[in-house]
């Protein structure tokens, strides 16, 4: 569904990405890992063209993400994005955040959208705050309506760039409890996590990045108890440690 080929990209002199070719299929729960530095985050945005490559290809089933002809706005409705930063509009209401696409891009009336926002905000266990403004959540709660304005553009693919790692352990939960849902619900995910245990639990597939390049990528209980590079071993060896 989404097959990444050969992706470069060097920011100066640094290389980045070096040659990263990945292959995710509907239902896939795709997580990367890596020491810091590694890629993850700019391999994530180069699947949406928030980054764009220097070279290679992302095709999203038979649309080229990256071709020139291809409108990056419409990819970002298609593969959705949930930042580490929580970027909710403050002066909208949790509902209004994500009112407030459906009737810019989507054209959607005033009923059509709120019946909408509100059904997310009740897939996301937030209904009840539907009114709040941001400063008035938690910031699990605004990750969450993050997720929500993501979900209502029908994404078919979801990205998650360290969604809860600006969160206390608490608050982390009740994210990757959200998150939990949507691989139960089969959506298709690429997520760059440092929570072990969802990817143990979550993930369809682990991919180890080092210095830009894919080491290994396997199922997780091959990558993370019988990777077949050592230096794979070393990062889960190093992480197991800290
Ligand atoms: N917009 C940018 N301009 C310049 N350099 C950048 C930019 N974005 C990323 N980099 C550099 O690219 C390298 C890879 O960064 P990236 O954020 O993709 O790694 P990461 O594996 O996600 O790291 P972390 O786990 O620390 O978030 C880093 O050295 C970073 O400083």
């Amino acid at each position: 569904m989404l097959r990444i080929e050969d992706l470069w990209k060097s920011y100066g002199n640094e290389e980045v990405l070096r040659g990263v070719s990945l292959e995710v299929d509907r239902g896939d729960v795709e997580v990367l890992v890596g020491p810091s530095g590694s890629g993850k985050s700019t391999l994530l945005r180069c699947l949406n063209r928030l980054t764009e490559v220097d070279s290679g290809h992302v095709y999203l089933g038979e649309t080229e993400v990256t071709g020139p002809d291809t409108d990056p706005n419409a990819i970002r409705q298609q593969i959705g994005m949930v930042f580490q930063d929580i970027n909710l509009f403050t002066h909208l209401t949790a509902r209004q955040n994500i009112t407030l696409g459906l009737r810019k891009v989507r054209g959607q009336s005033k009923a059509e959208a709120r019946r909408r926002a509100d059904s997310e905000l009740d897939r996301v266990g937030l209904l009840a705050q539907a009114g709040s403004y941001p400063a008035q959540l938690s910031g699990g709660q605004k990750q969450r309506v993050g997720i929500a304005r993501a979900l209502a553009m029908d994404p078919e693919v979801m990205l998650f760039d360290e969604p809860t790692s600006a969160l206390d352990p608490e608050l982390s939960n009740e994210v990757l409890e959200v998150m939990s849902q949507l691989v139960a619900e089969g959506m298709t995910m690429v997520v760059v996590t440092h929570e072990m245990r969802f990817a143990r639990g979550g993930a369809t597939g682990i991919t180890f990045l080092d210095e830009g390049k894919v080491i290994e990528h396997g199922p997780p209980d091959q990558i993370f108890d019988d990777p077949e590079r050592e230096r794979t071993a070393r990062f889960f060896q190093s992480i197991r440690h800290e």
